[in-house]
């Protein structure tokens, strides 16, 4: 190697061989132009160069056609200073990218300053909203501080205007997506603002915002109710189900753990985590391990995750097993939901049926009941004894079934819905798919009782009639076609 490189530097460098090949072409040249100027003159005395400078070698031609010029070497004086100052005034000068060389580069310059201090101050005001929404009401002893996960859906805009109504300080948080009609969720969160509920918009996989919301507000409590809800939608989008059940959950996890103080965290699971359970009713030292549905297998799986972080670092969680919610403002996804919307509209319903015409049934909650169970789960949570990321001390860890503890057959269900529609469905019995569907769930809800006083009061038959008064009411009379708007009438 080393004779190679010691070689090559020895070879004179490309550049200078082309210099000294223009150097012999000006040498040329020069000697040409005396030829020629030379003709039949007498041939001129030898100058000697005044200064031993290779540019000299040009100059004798240009001093022959310009007598009037002083002298060669004044000249050379005078150029060398002149191009010291031009250097001089080149390197001293402001570079054309420098914000003040320009007026236009300049208002640009004043432009980015004005646009930063606008991002400024908007940031300023919503750090400003976020904490005051996040303040109890003053006169509202021991109030708490509630970031709401999932506000603009169906529990948790239920839940957070109950925290709000009593006092307590909601920030809601929630990403709109278009998993069902967005301006459903838009109309929750317009009536949130009106309560004074400050939304952010944002998804709970984005751990930077979350650090601003936690930044902004020392929220004793988290309610996490934002989820991939639904258990036939698994099978056509798999993937929304990790990204927000379980990636979602260890994102907005870790932001619970750093932040100071840590707040206790009570968080949606489902019923759907007992799976093929045959023992009924329901309880929560039954197996989870026989999920039926993907939905089900993530939040089975946010159960394991909520053990890990209650472990590690000692976050207070309490996950609350949610048997079928309905009601006001429900979701448009849900059987009774579409039965209404399909009744009124004179659409053919599909109703389920397991195999040999068994029952398909549901523990159907009605949402107060479920609203009343997650505050009580909020008022009952100890303190989470993790600081700065550490665990200092054991922490609850809790799960719930918040259910009504009195299934009802989905059939049973549309027979309400038409009582109370006055309209016919027009029913198309099936065997239930086997799509994640479990045929029959039943809460044992005495844990509940004992330890949050959790006690429903409201059957199908008046949880129902209160949803179609709202489902009239919020879409309007004319929203069935079947039978004509004069028909239709809440009970
Ligand atoms: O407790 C839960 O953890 C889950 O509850 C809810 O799931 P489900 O109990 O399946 O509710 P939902 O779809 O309303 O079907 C109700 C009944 O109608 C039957 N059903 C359904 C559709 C249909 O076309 N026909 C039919 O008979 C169907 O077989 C079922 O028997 C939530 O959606 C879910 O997010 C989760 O929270």
């Amino acid at each position: 190697m080393k004779p190679i490189i010691s070689s090559h530097l020895d070879a004179p460098p490309p550049m200078a061989s082309s210099s000294s090949s223009s150097s012999s072409a000006a040498a040329a040249a020069s000697s040409s132009c005396s030829a020629g100027g030379g003709g039949g003159n007498p041939k001129p005395k030898p100058e000697k160069p005044p200064y031993n400078h290779p540019y000299h070698r040009l100059l004798p031609r240009w001093h022959h056609h310009h007598h009037h010029v002083p002298s060669l070497s004044k000249l050379s004086i005078w150029s060398f200073f002149a191009l010291a100052l031009f250097l001089a005034l080149f390197l001293l000068s402001p570079k054309p990218h420098a914000p003040s060389s320009s007026s236009s580069s300049s208002s640009a310059a004043r432009e980015e300053r004005r646009r930063s201090l606008r991002a400024a101050a908007a940031a300023g005001a919503w750090e400003r909203s976020v904490r005051a929404s996040a303040a109890p009401r003053r006169g509202a002893p021991g109030g708490l501080s509630v970031l709401v996960t999932g506000a603009a859906g169906f529990v948790g805009c239920h839940a957070a205007a109950a925290l709000r109504r009593r006092g307590d300080g909601v920030v809601g948080l929630d990403s709109f997506n278009d998993y069902y009609d967005p301006s459903l969720k838009r109309a929750r969160a317009a009536l949130l603002w009106r309560a004074g509920v400050f939304v952010v918009e944002g998804d709970i996989n984005d751990a930077p915002l979350l650090r601003k919301v936690f930044d902004a507000a020392p929220f004793s409590h988290v309610l996490h109710l934002a989820a991939q809800a639904g258990v036939r939608h698994a099978l056509k989008n798999p993937s929304s189900y990790v990204a927000s059940n379980v990636n979602g959950l260890v994102s907005l996890l870790e932001a619970c753990r750093s932040a100071d103080p840590q707040p206790a965290v009570v968080w949606a699971s489902s019923s759907s985590v007992y799976g093929l359970n045959t023992r009924t009713p329901f309880s929560e030292s039954d197996r989870t391990d026989r999920p039926a549905s993907l939905y089900a297998a993530t939040k089975k799986a946010g159960e394991e995750i909520a053990h890990v972080y209650n472990h590690i670092y000692g976050l207070s969680i309490t996950g609350l097993r949610f048997f079928t919610v309905y009601g006001p403002w429900g979701r448009p996804d849900m059987a009774y939901f579409s039965f209404t919307r399909d009744i009124l509209r004179g659409k053919p319903i599909t109703v389920f049926e397991g195999p040999g015409h068994a029952t398909v049934a549901r523990d159907f909650t009605y949402i107060d009941d479920i609203v009343r169970g997650c505050l009580a789960a909020v008022d009952t949570a100890g303190k989470s004894t993790g600081s700065r990321g550490k665990k200092r001390g054991p922490a609850p860890l809790r799960v719930y079934n918040l259910g009504n503890t009195a299934p009802v057959p989905v059939a049973e269900l549309v027979t309400i819905l038409e009582r109370l529609l006055k309209a016919k469905a027009i029913r198309k019995v099936v065997k239930m798919p086997r799509n994640g569907d479990v045929q029959f769930t039943h809460a044992n809800i005495s844990l509940a009782e004992r330890e949050l006083g959790y006690r429903p009061t409201t059957n199908l038959h008046t949880g129902l009639k209160k949803f179609v008064r709202w489902y009239l009411d919020y879409y309007g009379k004319k929203s069935g076609r079947h039978g004509g708007a004069g028909s239709i009438s809440a009970s």
